[in-house]
């Protein structure tokens, strides 16, 4: 019996933490253009993964890949301990109610109010009332800290911050277990992404949500982030805590986690020493 069925436990790692994602030799080219080459990764339940990059090293290409928007070359990808490959369509479907994606800019349907468009999933998986829909868009709309009266706005109506709380609120529409965010604080002004941030961690808290967060957001990695997968040369560099990435001796690694942004964020002794890994929480953010 399939996993999307039943309580069958996920694959544990080697320290007992149950494997949410997994991405085995997974290989991405267009044409001749190699972009993710025998990539490993593991997302675990529960945490908040923080994943970065320099531009153009492929995040967005492996996020896309992850999300069965583009084919891989090679490689084996497990969601919730399944394998889509395998699945029928049904399970497939099953399979996708379990997961909410956060694009970047909140691509919100611009003639959807916040409303219709949290209810977008909900008509696409669900057969439910309009009444128990409008019931359950408001909670979604209340969860993610909206007032009530946003529920019949539209996007153009809605601040930057506002647009990427009713995404989130969409995102969050079939209760998912693991959520996709892309760049979720980016054009938010710091007080925004730092709400932004801590909403997250909230939900987290509450819902027992696992998060994969695309960003550059510095603060968003020192802050909420359990961990950090770094993609660099095609695959995952290096993936742990913020001490790992202060210890690690990759030079863009060092240039982004110790240098002058990151200066500004974490204690400049927590630099010297790499012994702090959430040293950064009580700091202000950035512009
Ligand atoms: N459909 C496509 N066809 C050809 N090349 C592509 C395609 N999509 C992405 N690429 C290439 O793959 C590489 C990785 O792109 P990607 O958008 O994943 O980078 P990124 O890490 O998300 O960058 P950024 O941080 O700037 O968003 C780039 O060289 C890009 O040009």
């Amino acid at each position: 019996m399939s996993a999307l069925h039943s309580e069958i436990p996920l694959e544990k790692d080697e320290q007992g933490r149950d494997i949410v994602l997994s991405a085995r030799d997974v290989t991405v080219a267009f044409g001749s253009k190699v972009v993710l080459d025998k990539l490993n990764l593991n997302i675990y339940r529960g945490e908040i993964l923080g994943f970065v990059g320099a531009s153009g090293a492929g995040k967005s290409v492996l996020l896309r890949t992850v999300l069965r928007l583009l084919p891989r070359r090679s490689g084996k990808i497990e969601i919730l301990g399944e394998d889509y490959d395998k699945l029928d369509e049904e399970d497939r479907n099953r399979l996708d109610m379990r997961l909410g994606v956060l694009f970047q800019q909140g691509a919100l349907f611009s003639s959807l109010t916040v409303k219709e468009n949290i209810q977008v999933p909900m008509r696409e998986y669900l057969d439910l009332p309009k009444e128990m829909m409008d019931e359950l868009a408001l909670m979604k709309i209340r969860m993610v800290g909206l007032a009530a009266d946003a529920a019949d706005k539209y996007p153009s109506e809605l601040s930057g911050g506002m647009i990427k709380r009713a995404a989130l609120a969409r995102a969050l529409a079939l209760d998912p277990d693991l959520v996709f965010l892309d760049e979720p604080t980016s054009g938010l002004d710091p007080i925004g992404a730092s709400e932004f941030d801590e909403l997250i961690a909230k939900l987290r808290d509450t819902l027992g949500l696992t998060v994969y967060m695309v960003t550059h957001d510095l603060d968003s990695l020192f802050s909420v982030c359990d961990r950090i997968a770094v993609l660099g040369q095609k695959r995952v560099l290096v993936e742990g805590t913020v001490e790992d990435m202060l210890a690690c001796d990759d030079p863009w690694v060092q240039s982004y986690f110790r240098g002058k942004r990151a200066r500004s964020i974490v204690p400049r002794e927590d630099i010297r020493g790499h012994n702090d890994d959430k040293g950064a929480g009580a700091h202000s953010r950035e512009k």
